[in-house]
């Protein structure tokens, strides 16, 4: 592989077609330069030359601009020459100076040194009588559709367009025919140019000047201003001029302005009008301009848009509809036969057809160039495929595909948020009802009945919001806004709109606390417990008076209102007792000796015969305790009330037994105390069960299938124990009386 050459072919295709870009474009430039400065007028160069030299003493910048000026000219007048050596019929177009009279046709001596102020003739030569732009398509602002005359905006000064080389031709053309100076015989200048895509160059024409234009029917001249026609709708190849019947305008009453297009009337503007009278000698018409091609410049659209030159700037839209269309759609200037319109053959149905040259079609016959009508119709701009112009080809591709979509193909932009309907619009399917916050609440606290008394929950509809009232016992509900639900969940807000209250449980016992806090957690709360161990002394007497007794010492020394609790086991066989006294019973008798789950006893005798005996819990509840009564001899007998407690009963026809439990409230020091019993029964049965608990093991509730309290889990026995019974009295008297005082 050669050093420095890419060894992508793509890559090396691309550059050799960047490189050939470059120069083509370099090319033109060049190209352009040149043509603009073919067509400089060099009047004002040599003016200030002559006006230098014949100074008789030149400062150094003085000379220096001499010779810079010097040097300019000479180099303008080189390419000239050239320019002319290729195209002598350009001499007079080129060669137009004062000093450069020897370089102009016979004939030409005089051209030019009419206009005295030379180029544009002045205001005085833009304006006609009526004060309008005598050529306002050579005003900047000139528009075809909107802006016929070429009118300046306010405030903006009158500005013309740069002329193609074509059109500086024609405009010295024109002014020739303003000055009244006789054209030599030969082609109209005008003719002389070719119209090309190709603008490298500028092509004249091969062969005979065209011929002469035929007569114009004489219109009237008083028309304020006369547009040339817009469209030539000939065929192609045959341009205005071309020795083709020319049709008559309509006739044109006063006060005709172009624009004004009668309905149901082809609009023909009349000829241009010059202030010379036709059919005069001298009077040339002025060749229709190519009307102009939305969004192109006027004049002629370069292929090449040369960013050095002073010409108005094309838009790619015009460049591209100026190929599409206008350019190609061009007729051939045979012989330069001086301005070409562009010709429609497709725009009017009366007209034949272009001639496609893909498919050969034969020339227009001359019937068909008879029958060939001047459209003036308006050319209206397709604003959106303008705007649209530039448009990112992926972006147009899905615009394409957009029918796709109205057949049924959608784009969902949020897929999974739910169906579409025929508008692209999002269904909104109904959610599940869940509960929802007022549910829950409804849940927990129910639901409130319309008028009666209690506390729960209930929908209220009030301006289209969703409120919730607690029903309470005035029935009047309270209501409040969602937001205020959100916040019904803190305890705070509990306590204080459902009777939440509390209060201090004094006890050294925590086992009789944990029950507590289980069984006001499982009920239907509101009601929060703290404990506080005060070694208060216990009296003796009936389980009220001990529970009063303790309740009310317990709240002298807190100081405050509290809640004790008092339980007594009381077995029927014994008239109650223990009773209140039951921690002291167990305390000494703990539970029996023997228990169904123990092993059994083997007791050996070691007195002759020796006999082994096999004793087993099971059965009456008799306990037998070995006693050594001799030294050789082991007797057994009841173990009767020395072990156990449950072994009270031994003997005793009932096991019958009360658990008994006594709440105490006292408002504080001083006050009453009020009590809260709660009664479970059962029977005093042998010890089974685990052993954490008091007396559990050997008391089985009426209500507990036979199961012990302590064979029974938290809240089984919770939900019949005689500390449940006795702690939801409490629980409905402290709510009750937090209600009261909270309706206070
Ligand atoms: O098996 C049991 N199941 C129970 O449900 C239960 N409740 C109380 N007891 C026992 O009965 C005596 C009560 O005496 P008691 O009321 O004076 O209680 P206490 O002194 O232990 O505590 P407190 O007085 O500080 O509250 C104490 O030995 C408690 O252990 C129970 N035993
Ligand atoms: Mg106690």
């Amino acid at each position: 592989m050669a050093k420095g050459k890419s060894s992508n072919p793509a890559d090396a295709f691309r550059k050799a077609q960047r490189a050939k870009e470059l120069k083509k474009n370099k090319e033109a430039r060049k190209s352009v330069r040149e043509t603009q400065t073919i067509k400089r007028d060099t009047r004002d160069l040599e003016s200030e030359i002559r006006s230098l030299k014949s100074r008789p003493k030149l400062a150094a910048a003085d000379k220096t601009r001499l010779e810079s000026l010097e040097s300019e000219l000479e180099y303008v007048n080189k390419v000239k020459e050239k320019y002319v050596a290729e195209h002598p019929e350009a001499r007079d177009r080129v060669f137009r100076t004062h000093g450069d009279k020897s370089r102009r046709l016979p004939g030409h001596e005089d051209e030019d040194d009419e206009g005295g102020g030379g180029g544009r003739g002045g205001d005085k030569r833009l304006y006609d009588e009526s004060g309008r732009l005598r050529d306002p398509t050579r005003s900047v602002y000139y528009d075809a559709v909107y802006n016929p005359f070429g009118v300046p905006p306010p405030g903006m000064p009158y500005k013309e367009r740069t002329p193609e080389p074509v059109e500086e031709s024609e405009e010295e053309d024109d002014s020739d025919d303003d000055d009244d100076i006789v054209m030599p015989e030969g082609p109209p200048p005008g003719s002389s140019d070719e119209e090309s895509d190709d603008s490298d160059d500028i092509p004249l024409p091969e062969g005979p000047p065209p011929p002469k234009p035929p007569p114009i029917p004489s219109g009237p001249s008083n028309a304020p201003f006369m547009r040339p026609p817009l469209h030539f709708t000939g065929p192609p190849g045959q341009g205005m001029g071309m020795g083709q019947p020319f049709l008559p305008f309509p006739p044109s009453g006063p006060g005709f302005r172009p624009g004004m297009h009668q309905p149901g009337m082809p609009f023909r503007p009349p000829p241009q009008m010059q202030q010379q009278p036709m059919g005069q000698p001298g009077f040339r018409p002025r060749p229709p301009r190519p009307p102009r091609q939305p969004n192109m410049p006027h004049g002629k659209a370069p292929v090449v848009q040369d960013p050095l030159s002073d010409a108005p700037t094309q838009t790619y839209q015009g460049y591209r509809i100026a190929k599409a269309e206008g350019v190609a759609g061009l007729p051939a200037r045979p012989g330069g036969g001086g301005d070409s319109a562009p010709v429609s053959g497709a725009g009017s149905p009366s007209l034949p057809a272009k001639p496609d040259s893909k498919t050969n079609s034969p020339a227009p016959s001359a019937a068909q160039i008879a029958a060939a009508t001047i459209s003036a119709a308006p050319v209206l701009r397709d604003l959106r495929k303008e705007a649209t112009a530039f448009v990112p080809r992926g972006v147009k591709r899905k615009a394409a595909a957009a029918p796709g979509a109205a057949a049924g193909v959608r784009v969902n932009a949020a897929p999974g948020a739910g169906e579409v309907d025929a508008d692209g619009d999002e269904l909104r399917s109904k959610r599940e009802d869940g509960p929802g916050l007022l549910g829950v609440l409804q849940g927990v606290f129910g639901e409130g009945t319309g008028a009666g008394t209690g506390t729960g929950i209930r929908q209220n509809t009030k301006g289209g919001q969703l409120s919730a009232g607690v029903v309470q016992e005035s029935s009047r509900p309270f209501v409040c806004s969602n937001l205020i639900l959100a916040s019904i969940s803190s305890p705070h807000f509990l306590a204080a709109f459902f009777n939440m209250t509390s209060f201090v449980f004094v006890t050294g016992n925590a086992n009789k606390l944990r029950e507590v806090q289980a069984i006001l957690a499982a009920g239907d709360g509101g009601i929060k417990v703290t404990s506080q161990a005060v070694d208060v002394p216990e009296v003796q007497g009936s389980t009220q008076e001990v529970a009063l007794a303790k309740c009310k010492a317990a709240a002298e020394a807190l100081g405050t209102a509290c809640v004790t609790e008092d339980t007594a086991l009381c077995f029927e066989a014994l008239g109650g007792l223990p009773g209140p006294y039951i921690k002291d019973f167990l305390a000494k008798l703990g539970h029996e000796v023997l228990s169904s789950n123990q092993s059994p006893l083997c007791l050996v005798c070691t007195s002759p015969p020796y006999i082994p005996v096999l004793l087993y819990p099971s059965g009456p509840p008799v306990a037998l305790v070995m006693t050594r009564s001799t030294h050789s001899q082991y007797m057994l007998t009841p173990a009767s009330l020395s072990s156990g407690l449950n072994t009270l009963l031994t003997g005793f026809p009932t096991t019958r037994a009360t658990a008994l439990c006594t709440f105490a409230y006292s408002p504080g020091p001083g006050s009453a105390v009020l009590l809260f019993e709660g009664r479970t029964e059962g029977h005093i049965v042998p010890a089974r069960g685990p052993t954490h608990f008091g007396w559990d093991p050997v008391f089985a509730p009426e209500e507990g299938g036979g199961k012990t309290y302590a064979e029974m889990d938290g809240g089984e026995k919770n939900k019949i124990s005689h500390r449940y019974r006795a702690l939801e009295k409490l629980r409905v008297y402290l709510q009750d009386k937090a209600r009261k005082e909270g309706k206070a």
